[in-house]
């Protein structure tokens, strides 16, 4: 295979992050690849290859590994086992694995293959080709495949890996954060619909803000802040020191849980 040519993509695991490769590969009207899915995830699947030229369901998961050049495993961790029992992936093909916590020496005993393996971390954005995905090993053919899809990030090692699995589970939390801000401000007594479309208004603006790569993150903080202000207010009194240990403490714990890989 030369590096930056994967024509025939194959997913096994066609869920949320299995769709949204799905869209990102089509993003634009692309149709330089041939996309090949498994038939569990029954509904999305068909949903997608209805939708888009060159997306096609298969008989099962040997025939997407078979008829691939590039094959995306994007199952969830606890399914892994049962989704590539009896599976045969030969030497020539090139296998990204985006479960998390699934290394790859624990995916290459149930592959027993020698196909390169490398891991994933692709985000839901990845559907509008606007997020970077961790990848390691570095790999031609795979960082190609997801700069064209929004970016590549490859990493040094898997314990690296883990800790941008570990940022990776703060996402969440954040809109919790957000929705905690808008039941706050109901609670004052301001309408639901109200405070969530300001709330949306004022975080937009931060998506926004961060595109500017000129300045560092500190540095966006205090051009925020009025000396003395609210913001300086909140963020010294709330995301104290307590609170900023508290998320470090969360984190290691996480990273001490991603390190123990299947
Ligand atoms: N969601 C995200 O943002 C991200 C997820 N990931 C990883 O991607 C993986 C999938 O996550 P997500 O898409 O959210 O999960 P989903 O539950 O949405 O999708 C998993 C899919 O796997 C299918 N599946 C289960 N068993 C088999 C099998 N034997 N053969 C083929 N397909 C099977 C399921 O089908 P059925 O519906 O029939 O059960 C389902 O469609 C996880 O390991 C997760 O860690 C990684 C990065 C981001």
């Amino acid at each position: 295979m030369e590096e930056g040519t994967v024509k025939r993509i194959g997913i096994i695991g066609v869920g949320e992050i299995g769709r949204a490769i799905v869209m990102s590969l089509r993003h634009g009207g692309d149709e330089s690849s041939e996309v090949f899915l498994s038939p569990r995830g029954a509904r999305t699947a068909a949903e997608l290859s209805e939708r888009y030229e060159g997306v096609r369901v298969c008989a099962d998961n040997q025939e997407v590994v078979d008829r691939s050049e590039l094959l995306i495993i994007a199952v969830r961790r606890q399914d892994h086992h049962e989704a590539l029992a009896g599976v045969r992936v030969d030497d020539d093909k090139v296998v990204v694995n985006v479960m998390a916590g699934v290394g790859n020496d624990g995916l290459r005993r149930s592959l027993a293959t020698g196909a390169p393996l490398v891991r994933a971390i692709p985000l839901p954005a990845i559907r509008e080709r606007r997020s970077v995905t961790v990848v390691y090993p570095s790999h031609p053919e795979v960082d190609s495949f997801f700069e064209r899809l929004g970016g590549v990030l490859p990493v040094v090692d898997e314990a690296a890996f883990d800790v941008f699995s570990a940022l990776t589970g703060t996402l969440t939390t954040h809109y919790t954060y957000l929705a905690t801000l808008t039941s706050w401000a109901a609670d004052q007594g301001i309408a639901s619909e109200d405070a969530d479309r300001y709330i949306r208004s004022l975080f937009q603006g931060v998506g926004r803000s961060l595109s500017d790569e000129t300045r560092s993150l500190h540095q966006l903080a205090a051009d925020h802040e009025t000396p003395n202000g609210n913001n300086e207010r909140i963020r010294t009194t709330w995301f104290d020191q307590a609170n900023s240990q508290a998320l470090t403490s969360a984190l290691d714990a996480l990273l001490t849980h991603l390190s123990h890989r299947t």
